[in-house]
């Protein structure tokens, strides 16, 4: 499978009111155990981020992406999957304590024809948890172009397959202090 990953790591953690990324679980910090999960689908690891130097010393092997303040989500992506060469990319937020490489390797199974194959919760895609084909590249770049940052609303113009998830929790994103309590043991 010709794929990268792509880490967003550059959100404000206004909820949690400390950085996610360093927060520590079984003594991992949380960039670190997204990357860790990711190397089961890939080497080439790419992380969107404006804290380089904060997130250096916690993570190897990786290509960084460098932004000069927050915008959104949706434009980190863009911006980085304009640098990416290979055919797929697996995108992650960096607040998913409970990923699990095994899992992301055996959903690289379910790439087939759509482009855009994404896990739901509920009514809700979780844009920052699938895998995207560099052919939606134009598609993202006209809707940024257009002034519009919503990623649920992007999804929805777009021919999306849902992402056969069995393990719900692994979707389980930490964004506050109350999130954090129940992933310590
Ligand atoms: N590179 C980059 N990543 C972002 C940006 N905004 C959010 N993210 C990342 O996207 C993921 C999901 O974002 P949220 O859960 O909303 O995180 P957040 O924006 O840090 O948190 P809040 O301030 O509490 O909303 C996390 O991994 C964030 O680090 C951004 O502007 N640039
Ligand atoms: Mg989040």
């Amino acid at each position: 499978m010709n794929l990268s990953a792509i880490v967003l790591a550059g959100g404000n953690s206004s909820r949690m009111g400390q950085d996610k990324a360093l927060l520590e679980i079984d003594g991992v910090p949380l960039l670190e155990r997204t990357c860790d999960a990711a190397r089961h689908c890939t080497d080439l690891i790419y992380i969107v981020t404006s804290w380089r130097d904060r997130y250096e010393p916690m993570v190897s092997d990786v290509q960084w992406i460098e932004e000069s303040s927050p915008r959104s989500p949706i434009v980190g992506f863009a911006e980085a999957l304009e640098q990416v060469a290979t055919e797929w990319v697996l995108l992650l937020a960096c607040d998913l304590p409970r990923l699990r490489g095994e899992t992301l390797k055996q959903w690289t199974t379910q790439l087939a024809e759509v482009s855009i194959v994404v896990a739901k919760t509920e009514q809700r895609w979780e844009p920052l948890c699938g895998f995207y084909h560099r052919d939606c590249l134009p598609s993202l770049q006209r809707y940024i172009a257009q002034g519009q940052r919503s990623f649920q609303h992007w999804l929805d113009a777009e021919v999306v397959q849902e992402l056969v998830v069995s393990d719900r929790q692994i979707l389980f994103n930490c964004n506050t202090p109350d999130d954090l309590k129940q992933c310590l043991p």
